[in-house]
Order: structure tokens, then sequence, then C-alpha cells
């Protein structure tokens, strides 16, 4: 008999995915089969993923999105893959509170990773931004601020009915936000910080956020930090992208400013999200930065790049830096090639685009390319 082959113990992550609504599990399905390629061909890694079908149309039959006992089962995942929320027949609202807010809040997921750049083979609607020329990292807080979930509503449909939406910014989460914000820059090349704020108008929240910010400063010496209000930042992003770094702002501020990046650097189709518990007592959530996209949904063009670079980050979250690089890698050079959805300008299909990476990541890091 011969001895037993040793194999080298490889990790299995255990991954929950959540597609949900309109085009997130287009580019859920797509992102699963791009990780599950990447891990056989590198062979360093596998993952296990366990489907929930919580979504809208489960909230239509239930009442509920997420079942009683869900968040507990989510939790004994070591991260999840989320689609989009959101359906024309709920209010959006219900739906955001009822899902993705639902996650993010309990598993205090402050911290919210949304990075955009130019990739090689797209363009930027700016006329002279070149790769390289748009390289940001966005941190939005991800816990409180403009989503803090108080305020109310009295004297429903009466003409005197009134509503408040009550921002709530605290000492503790403004400055964990902004210690995360100020390590980020940190590990990046150039160690620049903008504080994007509007202490002008709004005079409390606002200022402490301000405050905390000079505060946490003291302890990272060597990052550069500059302050925006947060009307002459979308200037800023237009007219000299390649004068900002790492960007930290509020919930509300944030959410808009990366939708603004994202079209500035070709798409919403490419960018990613990372909502994250820098604690890690919870397990961390991936998801595209787009939405359900209607307008789009079942068409099959659904850009499933911002999934799959999502899927990166997520990657390098679970310490899987090699795959993470290589996933992101093969992405690029397949958008290199001009194997495109039509939001980039291109004529492929979700599909195509989907092959096209896992075909990139078979020739470049597979047997084939290792014996070349
Ligand atoms: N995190 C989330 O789950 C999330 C994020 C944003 C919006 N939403 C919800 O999604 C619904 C629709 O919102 P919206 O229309 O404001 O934003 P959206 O991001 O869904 O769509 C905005 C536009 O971008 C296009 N687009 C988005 N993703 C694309 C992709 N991958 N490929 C090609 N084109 C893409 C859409 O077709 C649309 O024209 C709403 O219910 C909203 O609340 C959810
Ligand atoms: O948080 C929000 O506002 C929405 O879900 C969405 O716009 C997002 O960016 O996640
Ligand atoms: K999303
Ligand atoms: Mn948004």
């Amino acid at each position: 008999m011969s001895p037993p082959v040793s194999i080298p113990a490889s990790k299995c992550y255990n991954i929950a995915s959540i597609p949900a609504d309109g085009i997130g599990p287009e580019v859920v399905e797509a992102a699963i089969v791009v990780l599950k390629q990447l891990s056989e061909t590198l062979g360093s890694f596998t993952i296990d993923f366990k489907h929930y079908n919580w979504s809208s149309e489960t909230y239509k039959k239930t009442g509920k999105y997420i079942p009683d006992g869900g968040l507990d089962e989510l939790k004994k995942h070591d991260a999840i893959l989320f689609g989009a929320v959101g359906a024309p027949d709920v209010p959006d609202h219900i739906s955001l509170w009822g899902l993705r807010l639902a996650i993010c809040q309990p598993f205090q997921q402050y911290a919210n990773v949304r990075p955009t750049k130019v990739f090689k083979g797209t363009q930027s609607p700016l006329r002279n931004c070149k790769v390289g020329d748009l390289d940001w990292v966005i941190i939005r807080e991800n816990s409180e601020g403009e989503y803090a979930g108080q305020g109310g509503r009295s004297h429903r449909g009466r003409a005197w009915e009134s509503a408040t939406e009550v921002s709530v910014f605290t000492r503790h989460g403004v400055e964990r936000i902004m210690r995360f914000a100020f390590e980020t820059a940190q590990k990046r090349p150039r160690k620049l910080l903008t504080l994007v704020t509007k202490s002008n108008a709004q005079r409390n929240g606002m200022v402490l956020w301000d405050e905390v910010a000079v505060i946490v400063a003291k302890d990272f010496p060597d990052v550069t930090v500059d302050k925006m209000l947060v009307d002459a930042m979308t200037c800023r992003m237009v007219l000299k992208p390649e004068s900002l770094d790492t960007i930290v702002a509020t919930n509300l501020h944030a959410d808009i400013l990366s939708d603004l990046a994202a079209a500035l650097a070709g798409s919403i189709g490419i960018a990613p999200t990372s909502n994250l518990d820098p604690t890690r007592e919870n397990p961390s959530m991936f998801e595209p930065i787009h939405g359900s996209a209607f307008d789009i949904t079942g068409k099959g063009i659904s850009n499933p790049v911002a999934t799959f670079w999502t899927s990166a980050e997520m990657l390098a979250w679970l310490g899987e830096d090699d795959a993470s690089k290589k996933l992101l890698d093969a992405v690029e050079r397949v958008c290199e090639k001009g194997i495109v959805t039509a939001d980039l300008g291109g004529k492929a299909s979700t599909v195509e685009v989907t092959n096209a990476v896992v075909e990139e990541i078979k020739s470049s890091y597979g047997k084939a390319a290792k014996t070349a």
C-alpha cells in the first residue's frame, strides 16, 4: 500500500450570499462563478456558499426581509456577499431598512470602504482624466449620522403634519471612523486624507465631527489632512481628481459622493463596497455600490465588475491578499481587452464578461500559465 499522500491544508471560507433584488442575483451569481474558478485554479483556498433568499419577494410573502433568528444564522459565516435591495412595489425606505441597514447596523459594520479608480480600458467622462489620475478610497461612516434612524412623523395627512429626520453624531462613532480613515490613508502611498464636512451650516454634529478629526489626527503625524465643505468637494472631484486620495465623509455625504466617484471613474457598474466591522466580532458584508437597477433587470446586461471587485475586497479582508490581487488584475485585463458591458460603452453581456474573467483566470494562473 502506498503511503497516504499529504495534501496541503487549504482554508475553507463560509460565505453567506444574499443576492436579494433586481440585478442583485445576476451580479452575485456571476461573482460566485468567478470566485469558484479562482479557488479551483489557485488551489490555496475553498469557498462554501450558503444562499439566503431574503429579498423583497420574501418580504411580500412573509412581511419580513430577515426571518426570526436570521441574524444569528448570518453570524456563523466568515463574510456576507450581498447584491442589492429595492423593488418597484415596495417603498425604498422599507426595503433599505428591512435588509441592508438591518444587517449593517446590528453588526456594527461602521466602516464602509468605497475605492474607485479608472481601470485600464475604461474611460472617465472627464476629458483629461487618465488611468492613475483618479484613484480614491472613500470611507463612509456607516452606523449613525443621517442614518441613525431617529425621527418621526406626527399629524399624518393633516396640513400641519410634521416629520423629523434627526442626524446623530456621537464622539465614539466619529472617533472610530476617523481612526479607520487615518489608518487607511496611512497605508496608502500618498498618506493624504480629505475630511469632508458641512460645519458651516450644520453647527452641532458636523462641528463635533471636525473637532474629533483634529484630535485623532494627532496620532497620525505622517498623514496630511485637508478639509472640504461637501458642496465644494463635488467641484474638486470633477476638476482636480488627481488632488485626492483617501476621503472620509458622513453616511449620507459619502453615499452621494461615492456614486459621483463611480461615475467619474466610468460607471456605477464598477464600484465596490465593503461594510466592515473592523473589530471582527461580526461578519463584514461586501456588495457592489449600485442598487437593484430595475431599469435593466433581466436584460442580461448588468455589469458584474463591481461585484467582482467587491469579491476581491472580500478576499483581502479574509486574508487572501494574493488571490484578491489576482482577481482584480484579471478583471482589469478583461476590461482592457474591451470586453465590457453597455454602461462602459461595450456590447458584452453579463455572462460574456463573466466567461472572459473565468478564461483570464484559467489562462493566467492555471497549469498552462505555470508551465509556460
Ligand atoms: N445597497 C443597496 O442595496 C442599494 C444601493 C443603492 C440603491 N438601492 C435601491 O435600488 C433601487 C434602485 O435605485 P437607483 O435607481 O437609485 O440606483 P441604482 O444603482 O439601482 O441604478 C442607477 C442607474 O445605474 C444603472 N446601474 C446600476 N448598476 C448597474 C450595473 N451593475 N450595470 C449597469 N448599469 C447599472 C441603473 O441601470 C440605473 O440606470 C432603489 O430601491 C434603491 O433604494 C439599494
Ligand atoms: O445606504 C444607502 O443609502 C443605499 O443603500 C445605497 O444608496 C448605498 O449606497 O448602499
Ligand atoms: K448594493
Ligand atoms: Mn448609494
